[in-house]
């Protein structure tokens, strides 16, 4: 009751600020309840704060849920989820995954910040917790690797660089991918082990992945100067790509 009268408090004070803001709203601890009770749990603290918040005349606020523990990954998945709603290209890399999964054969791909371990974004396929956790792990096991052997001693250089990568074969037929992206992101890629044999296929597909990524997150704007027969100068905006996306075999 106590956090819920905190929540009210901050949620009323923020709404007068600013009455667009967002909210999400962390349910901590939840590992001590079985998975029928987390959910009526949520549904039970999600009631009670609307209604709260009804009472004192705010009726369109937006509030979001996550259960979480520190047992398990679902914290990350969580603070995924929020920073997901703050990236404008999500929906360009969620399309791009989904091409680079259906054309190579893939099973899961997600989308890294290295240091965070956070999923900035991943295919539309649903996503287990066993799986993102596998990808997180992949992550420490790469980086602890790459620390300890992969750079000469005494250098300031990072550990991540464009040559990072990792195929990992685990004793259920599956394979882990990595690949950077760039200094800060990294694909996590699982699929089964009869799809790796057109390894050269997924790399030539990453590289189309890579590419299409980083011009995302770039504005991707030509603006040729153009000057007519009586001397006007005119300007045109044209998109470098004719449909925006590399070619994936
Ligand atoms: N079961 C469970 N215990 C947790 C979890 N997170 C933290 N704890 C335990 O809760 C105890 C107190 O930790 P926190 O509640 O995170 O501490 P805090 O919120 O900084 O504490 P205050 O500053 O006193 O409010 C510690 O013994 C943690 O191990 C969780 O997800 N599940």
């Amino acid at each position: 009751m106590e956090a819920l009268n905190k929540l009210h408090m901050t949620v009323s004070r923020a709404y007068k600020v600013n009455t667009e803001i967002r909210f999400e709203v962390f349910i901590h601890k939840v590992d001590g309840l079985s998975d029928d009770h987390k959910i009526e749990t949520q549904r039970d603290i999600n009631q009670r704060a609307s209604d709260d918040l009804l009472d004192s005349g705010i009726d369109n606020v937006h509030l979001s849920f996550y259960l979480t523990s520190i047992y398990d990954h679902s914290i990350f998945e969580a603070l995924s989820k929020v920073v997901q709603k703050l990236i404008p290209q999500l929906p360009t890399l969620e399309n791009l995954l989904n091409i680079f999964i259906s054309n190579s054969g893939i099973e899961k791909a997600f989308l890294f910040d290295i240091v965070s371990k956070i999923y900035i974004a991943t295919d539309s396929s649903p996503i287990d917790m066993q799986s993102y956790e596998l990808c997180c792990d992949m992550i420490d096991v790469v980086i602890d690797i790459s620390c300890i052997y992969g750079l000469p001693e005494e250098t300031d250089e990072t550990t991540f660089d464009e040559l990072s990568c990792s195929t990992i074969k685990l004793n259920n037929s599956t394979v882990l991918y990595l690949r950077e992206i760039n200094k800060f992101l990294a694909l996590v890629c699982i699929l089964r082990e009869e799809n790796f044999y057109r390894q050269g296929l997924i790399d030539y597909n990453f590289h189309c992945l890579r590419q299409a990524t980083q011009d995302a997150f770039q504005v991707q704007l030509k603006l040729p100067v153009k000057m007519d027969g009586m001397g006007h100068i005119f300007t045109s905006i044209e998109s470098t790509e004719s449909n925006g996306y590399p070619d994936l075999l």
